[in-house]
């Protein structure tokens, strides 16, 4: 089975964090849902350099990468991933929506109302527990 690793933003603005939501896809069990923006490392470049640039493509935004929360292995029926999740902060809700079909900034203990891919669910559950 193949096996992906990928970066995502954990992105704060106060107390508020930035969730998005996917396009349609012809995995049923990613499609539309939501997710923290990021993408796949690509080869010979570090996580944090692929987390800036696919905050840069996806949003056109550059907030800083403060640490990281939590890696995650999921595997779903086609693939496995392993999602290393950044906190990230922004000083300004400004940004541009390029693949994403929606937003919500959302404080963690309402994360929960969201339709969350489910290798993000781990990482949900950290921040809603420790809010
Ligand atoms: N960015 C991101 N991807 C996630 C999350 N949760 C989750 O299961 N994924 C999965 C969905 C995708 O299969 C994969 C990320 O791949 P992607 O297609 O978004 O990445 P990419 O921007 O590099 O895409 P591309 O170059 O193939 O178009 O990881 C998440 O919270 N953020």
């Amino acid at each position: 089975m193949k096996s992906i690793e990928v970066v995502a933003g954990i992105i704060f603005f106060k107390n508020q964090i930035l969730c998005v939501q996917r396009p349609e896809s012809k995995h049923q069990y990613i499609s539309k849902k939501f997710e923290f923006p990021g993408g796949k490392v690509e080869p010979e470049e570090t996580k944090i350099e692929a987390l800036q640039r696919e905050l840069l493509e996806e949003l056109n935004i550059i907030p800083a990468i403060k640490s990281l929360y939590l890696t995650v292995e999921h595997t779903y029926p086609d693939f496995k991933v392993t999602m290393h999740g950044f906190l990230c902060e922004v000083d300004s809700k400004a940004l541009s929506l390029r693949e994403h079909i929606s937003q919500e900034w959302l404080k963690p203990e309402e994360l929960n109302q969201l339709d969350w891919a489910a290798a993000d669910i781990p990482i949900v559950q950290k921040l809603q527990s420790n809010h």
